[in-house]
Formats: structure tokens, sequence, C-alpha cells
């Protein structure tokens, strides 16, 4: 085994974790929001200049042709839109409110859309285009009415997504004061009640610190890709990649797991040889991985919970893969497609957060609300019911309101 192929012995070792609540990060984003609340439009003006070195700026969106935007740029966010509105209207379609009738009356649930959100657009060091539309087209599937998109970018490929995705209003702002901004209200903006969208270290703090006054999506930061591999993979294919996730930030992270020394030792040559790929194996932000079989490798994913899992190995069965953002199988199914313009979300559970929740979708900006309908002979049948436990409970109001209807 050469230098770089690890065997792994301790997945914990592996393990990402968001930061706790004391990180240095966490502690400015906490001071700059208490700012934003205390002292509101003027904070975060104030610090856009100093973190940006611009006014925050509404930006009226035009129709996307009037962006001049390259034609093969714009067919391609359009075809991507589409497919991504194509994944989303399926899922809608298959929320569907439903009601029984039973003895007592009727129950049901029905899913209402959160009215108001707000959706993040990173674009510090890229302008992630698709973002715009992996954000907003779901929202208005879903239902929400005002839809506001920020962003520290204002490319005009961009706005002519946040246009075609249907934005509502496009204010020019980045940062964790943006998020501030969204949560508190700003200018003619009223607090929003929802905000979603990937960012920086910055910006997810703060989502998190404000997630007791907003509803957020999901603890979406620095990219993550798992490859589990068997010996007949394209080398090629994985290492492009491995790389493509790796390169969204410095914090981002790409394993390859298999239980083929051949194969992984292979791959380290290649990447040896290429001074950029080099270098992320150096900083460990391609690892790679050695398991003694595939029961290992199911077992350190599921540990791992990727962002994006990308399955490569046929021996496999997909089932017993259950910590995931987004599963690639096979590979044909780059993870870069999935990105851009296959269907599914791109914002998705970042470090470990895949074992508890899932990506954004067409259901996080839907409430799930229950609905019920007592009728004359299951007002006394459920009077029985309930007198005898809120007795148990001595609350007498409650006999009471039952009570008073047997
Ligand atoms: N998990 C996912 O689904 C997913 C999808 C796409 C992108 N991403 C991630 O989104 C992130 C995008 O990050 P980005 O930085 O390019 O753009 P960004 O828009 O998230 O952040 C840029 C903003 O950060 C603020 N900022 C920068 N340095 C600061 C400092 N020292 N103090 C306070 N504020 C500061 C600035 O206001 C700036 O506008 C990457 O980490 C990428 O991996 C995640
Ligand atoms: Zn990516």
């Amino acid at each position: 085994m050469q230098d770089s192929v690890t065997s792994i012995i301790d997945c914990k070792k592996w393990q990402r974790e968001q930061s706790n609540s004391q990180s240095n990060v966490d502690v400015t984003v906490r001071e700059l929001l208490g700012r934003i609340e205390q002292e509101g439009d003027a904070a975060v003006d104030e610090m856009s200049q100093q973190f940006d070195g611009f006014a925050p700026t509404w930006i009226e969106l035009k129709s996307p042709e009037d962006y001049e935007l390259e034609p093969e740029l714009l067919q391609a966010i359009k075809d991507a839109a589409s497919r991504i509105e194509g994944f989303a209207q399926f899922q809608r379609d298959k929320l569907i409110d439903s009601t029984y009738v039973d003895d007592c009356g009727e129950f049901g649930f029905r899913y209402q859309a959160i009215e108001r959100i707000g959706a993040y657009i990173p674009g510090g060091r890229f302008p992630l285009i698709s973002t715009a539309l992996m954000t907003l087209i779901p929202a208005r599937l879903a239902g929400c009415q005002e839809r506001i998109a920020c962003s520290p970018s204002d490319h005009p490929a961009i706005l002519a997504a946040a246009s075609l995705a249907g934005a509502t209003g496009f204010l020019k702002l980045g940062g964790a004061q943006a998020i501030g901004a969204m949560a508190y209200g700003y200018d003619s903006m009223k607090p929003v009640q929802m905000v979603v969208g990937p960012g920086n270290q910055y910006v997810n703090a703060a989502k998190q610190l404000l997630s007791q006054t907003i509803q957020i999506d999901v603890a979406a930061g620095p990219s993550e890709l798992l490859i589990l591999a068997d010996e007949t993979v394209n080398q090629e294919w994985v290492i492009a990649d491995m790389a493509a996730q790796a390169e969204h930030d410095p914090q981002a992270q790409s394993l390859l797991v298999s239980d083929s020394s051949e194969l992984l030792n292979s791959v380290e040559a290649s990447l040896a040889n290429d001074s950029e790929l080099k270098q992320l194996l150096d900083k460990e932000q391609i690892i790679l991985l050695k398991a003694d079989n595939i029961e290992h490798m199911i077992a350190f994913s599921n540990q791992y919970a990727p962002e994006h899992l990308l399955l490569a190995d046929r021996r496999v069965d997909q089932s017993l893969l259950t910590n995931f953002g987004s599963l690639f199988v096979g590979e044909n199914s780059a993870v870069a497609y999935g990105d851009y313009c296959s269907g599914p979300n791109h914002t998705l559970p970042t470090m470990g957060t895949a074992n508890r929740s899932s990506g954004l979708s067409v259901l996080s900006f839907l409430k799930v609300q229950s609905v019920q309908a007592v009728h004359e002979v299951g007002r006394k049948k459920l009077s029985a019911m309930g007198e005898k436990i809120a007795e148990a409970e001595q609350l007498v109001w409650h006999k009471q309101s039952m009570a008073v209807r047997s």
C-alpha cells in the first residue's frame, strides 16, 4: 500500500462535524446579527460596505432574454430550469391532501405553503447560477407567494436565472448580513418566514443562529463527495468528480472508498502525476481509503453520511445505504449533473447532518397541517375517552369542555 492510501480503521477520524457554538465564526456572526436586530437597516448597510464594499441594492429583474447572455448559455439555463421544475412538479404531484372518515368524524392533513421565503444564492467565490434555479423553482411550485432572492453577486446569468425561476424581488447583499436582513426585514422587505440556500460558514452560522426566529432548510455547508467503487470503475471519471467537489471550497472534501488496493494505488499514482491534484491529496481534500470488504464500505458510508454519494460498485445493494443527501447510482451519474441540471436539488445536508436531515425540495416549503371535524356521534365517543384521561391529569377545564359535549 502506498503513502496516501489509508486503511479505514477509525471512521471518526474522517467524520466532519458542525462547528460548535463557541467557534470564532459563531461569535462573530452572533454579534453581527445582534446589531442588525438592534440597529436595523443602518447596520446592514454598514456591514455590506465593510465585508463586500458595496451598499445593498434592490435590482429590478428583467426578462431572461434581456441580459444579453451568450445564446447557448441562456438555452442551457432554460433547459436546466425545465428539468429542475419537472422534478419539483413530480414531487409536488405526489403530495396530496387526504382525509379519512371513521365513526367519530373526518380526519386528515393538507399541505400549505409558507408565504414569504428568502433564497440565498452564494456569490463570494463563484456566482452559483444553478442555486438560483434550485432554491426558487421549488418555492414557486410549492406555492410560496413572496420569493426574495439575495446574493452578493449581480452576475447577469444569476439575474437571468432568478428571473426565470420566478424571484419576486432581488436584493444584492451577501453573507451573514443578508440572512439577518431577510429574517429581521430590510427597507421595504417584511421579515421572511423561511430562509433557504447554501453558503459559506458565515451564511450557515447565521442560518443556524436565527433558526429560532425563522424556518431554515438544511446545514448546506462546504461540499462533500463519497465514492464507493470496485476495481472496474473509470478512474479518469472519478478523479474528475473528486476534484470537482473539492474545488467548491478549501473546506470541501472528496473520499474514494474501495476494497481494491489495486484501484486505490492506481488512482494515487495518477493524482501524484498532476501538481494541482497532488495538492488536493496533500491537503486531505481528496482522501483514498482502503476497506476490508463491501460490508465495511457500506458501514463507513452510513457513518460518514455524505452530502453526495456516488455508488460505482455493482456489488453494493443501494437499499443498504441509509445516510446521504443525494445518491448517484452508477458511474454515468456524475455528481456535477446533480449540481446543475439533472433535476433533483443540489442544496443538500453536509457535515454528517445527512444522518438526520434531507436536502431542499418542494416539501421543505410546505407545512403539513392536520384538520379534524368531529360529528354528533363522535362527540360522545371522544368525550368518554378524553374525559378519563383529563381526570387523571387533573386538568379540570379540559374535562369540562368534553363533558359539556357528551
Ligand atoms: N451544501 C450545498 O448544497 C452547497 C451547494 C452549493 C454551494 N455550497 C457551498 O457554498 C459556499 C459558497 O461560499 P462563498 O464564500 O463562495 O459565497 P457566499 O455568498 O456564501 O459568501 C460570501 C459572503 O461571505 C461574507 N464574508 C466573507 N468573508 C467574511 C468575513 N471574514 N467576515 C464576515 N463575513 C464574511 C461576505 O459578506 C460575502 O458576501 C461554498 O462553501 C460551497 O461549497 C454548498
Ligand atoms: Zn458541486
